[in-house]
């Protein structure tokens, strides 16, 4: 292809068959697309067939007999020469699939040429990944993981030439553990095949490398974490799906397989959590206290029955009905426009997420790796809570497809602190039941939402043991509430659920470090006919 007067760039134009049929095909290089017509279409379908190179997963020689179905006369007249072109297909409700379509000619170099621009091409899209490595959980959700790669996702990287390093764990903590002693500096991502749990490891292993080796003290409660750059991959295959689901739309491997391949970047918050300077864990997700503490605490024993054990233990929890005391000292997330009471959610291309960003690195560039020091007011509250959660995205899920915090960023530095206060059994129905439809969960006199950059909680038992350890009758009689042997109030604590695992401690910490790490996935985008899917499907049912 040669460069156009103007500086434009190039385009290469030909006439190529499809099916029984000769079209116009152009490999434009200003608009970044692949498109094609039929020169003398029915008025009906005169439309243009596109697709983005971007989504192009791979161009390949095609072995024409094989492939075509009969295409008439041509066949007899000369030796046919074609190429396929693998490209994502958009179906509905985000998920994605990989199509192709094959294009001949009679002339050997003009295919030779298409193939070697379409090559270029795709050479150039420097953000997809060439060499991966694998981590799958052969015991996450179902136990399908170790299926689903070698059936689903190891075909799609071998057509797309990525080259992977896979490891099937052995143990729990196995991909963490490795994490901290492989070259990870060699790869260009990691992938791993599981559930929430299983990216939590991931996520550990690689943050905790990058500080290690950037001479951080995690520990440190203030300390500013390094960005990790190496993007990882969610290929979904346990119980929720939760940061899948909420990264990409859907949870399925194929469509997350795909985002892998296109070379997708989000960029993701974590919150680390520290109790008394010492570091306890990191979440993406969800940090839940009573409520989803619980059901996490009990769905453990739990682990044979699959993802049903959320829904037994979930079912359990509610007719318990513990509520606990405590204290949340919160610090407003004041840098970001948004508000969790927003209809807008977050997605592709998020205006508030990309202004976190800006501000990020202008941060960065004031104050290096210092973090700000300027103290800005807590706000306290105290009170009896069915359920204390923090989330840093929507959480959502199958189960819940417009999460905890339906208006939670993924990417704008703060996380969505929600309280849900002692109420009825049936009023925390009402609350559950609107996760699941299109009523405001946070529309509630017992509910409340804020918007925070850090946030610290005590249990009212662990306030009580630190300022009075010499009260016996409470250590002897720690398990009842002794003002109101028959009501639900716990005296005992509840655990934190962070993101599906438990945590020590039930006085905690809690800051979200802005984009701290970034996801092969691109946020979910609205919804949008896919004008190149649905072009493609009309010439489908004319060939
Ligand atoms: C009446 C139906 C109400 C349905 C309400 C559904 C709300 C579902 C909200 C799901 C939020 C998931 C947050 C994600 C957390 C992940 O980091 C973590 C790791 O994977 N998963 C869990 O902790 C696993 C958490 C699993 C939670 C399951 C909750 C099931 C509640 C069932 C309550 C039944 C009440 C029925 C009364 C008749
Ligand atoms: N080979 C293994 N044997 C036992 N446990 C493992 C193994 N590999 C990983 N794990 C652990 O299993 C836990 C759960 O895995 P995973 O998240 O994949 O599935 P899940 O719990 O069913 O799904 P979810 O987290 O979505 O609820 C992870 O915390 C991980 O540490
Ligand atoms: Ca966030």
């Amino acid at each position: 292809m040669e460069r156009l007067p103007g500086g434009r760039r190039p385009r290469l134009v030909s006439s190529l068959g499809l099916g029984r049929r000769s079209w116009e095909v152009t490999l434009d290089e200003e608009r970044g697309r692949l498109a094609w017509r039929d020169p003398r279409p029915p008025r009906r379908l005169r439309e243009n067939c596109f697709v983005p190179i971007s989504e192009i997963i791979a161009v390949e020689e095609t072995e024409f007999n094989k492939k075509q179905r009969n295409i008439g006369r041509w066949q007899k007249m000369a030796k046919l020469h074609a190429f396929t072109v693998y490209y994502v297909k958009k179906a509905r409700n985000h998920r994605w699939r990989c199509s192709d379509v094959t294009f001949w000619c009679v002339e050997e170099h003009l295919c030779n040429q298409w193939i070697q621009a379409l090559k270029e091409l795709l050479e150039m899209q420097k953000s997809r990944p060439k060499q991966l490595l694998v981590y799958i959980n052969p015991y996450g959700g179902k136990r399908q993981g170790k299926r689903i790669y070698e059936q689903k996702v190891a075909p799609l990287f071998s057509l797309a030439s990525i080259s992977t390093d896979v490891v099937i764990t052995e143990h729990a903590n196995h991909a963490k553990d490795n994490l901290l002693e492989v070259n990870i500096y060699k790869y260009d991502g990691v992938v791993c095949v599981g559930g929430d749990g299983m990216f939590s490891e991931v996520m550990h292993g690689l943050i905790g490398r990058i500080q290690k080796d950037s001479g951080i003290d995690q520990n440190n409660p203030k300390a500013s974490l390094v960005q990790c750059n190496i993007r990882i991959g969610i290929i979904p295959a346990g119980s929720t799906d939760c940061i899948c689901y909420s990264t990409v739309g859907i949870s399925d491997p194929v469509t997350s397989a795909l985002h892998i391949i296109v070379g997708d970047c989000q960029p993701l918050d974590v919150s680390s959590v520290h109790h008394n300077n010492t570091f306890l864990k990191y979440s993406v997700s969800l940090l839940g206290y009573g409520f989803y503490g619980d059901i996490l605490k009990d769905s453990e024993k739990k682990r044979w029955m699959g993802p049903m054990r959320y829904d037994y233990s979930g079912f359990k929890t509610f007719l318990s009905h513990h509520y606990y005391e405590g204290t949340i000292a919160y610090q407003p997330a004041k840098h970001t426009h948004g508000s969790p009471r927003d209809k807008e959610s977050c997605r592709t291309g998020c205006h508030i997420c990309k202004k976190s960003e800006k501000q990020l690195a202008e941060q960065n560039k004031e104050h290096g790796l210092k973090h700000e020091g300027g103290e800005e007011e807590w706000k306290v509250i105290k009170g009896k809570f069915l359920a204390i959660n923090a989330v840093s995205m929507s959480c959502a899920c199958p189960r819940s497809p417009k999460g905890l915090s339906p208006a939670a960023h993924l990417a704008d530095g703060s996380a969505d602190l929600i309280l849900v206060r002692k109420c009825s059994r049936f009023d925390f129905l009402r609350y559950l039941v609107r996760h699941t439809n299109q009523d405001d969960q946070f529309d509630f006199p017992f509910v409340d939402v804020y918007r925070v950059k850090c946030f610290q909680f005590t249990s009212k038992l662990s306030e009580d043991n630190e300022s009075n350890v010499m009260d016996i009758g409470k250590k002897r009689f720690g398990q009842f509430c002794r003002d109101h042997p028959a009501c639900c109030c716990n005296i005992v604590n509840s655990t934190w659920n962070c993101d599906g695992e438990t945590l020590d401690s039930s006085a905690i910490e809690v800051r979200v470090h802005c984009q701290l790490m970034k996801l092969f996935a691109r946020g979910i985008e609205e919804n949008c006919k896919d004008e190149a899917a649905h072009s493609q499907s009309s010439i489908e049912q004319l060939l």
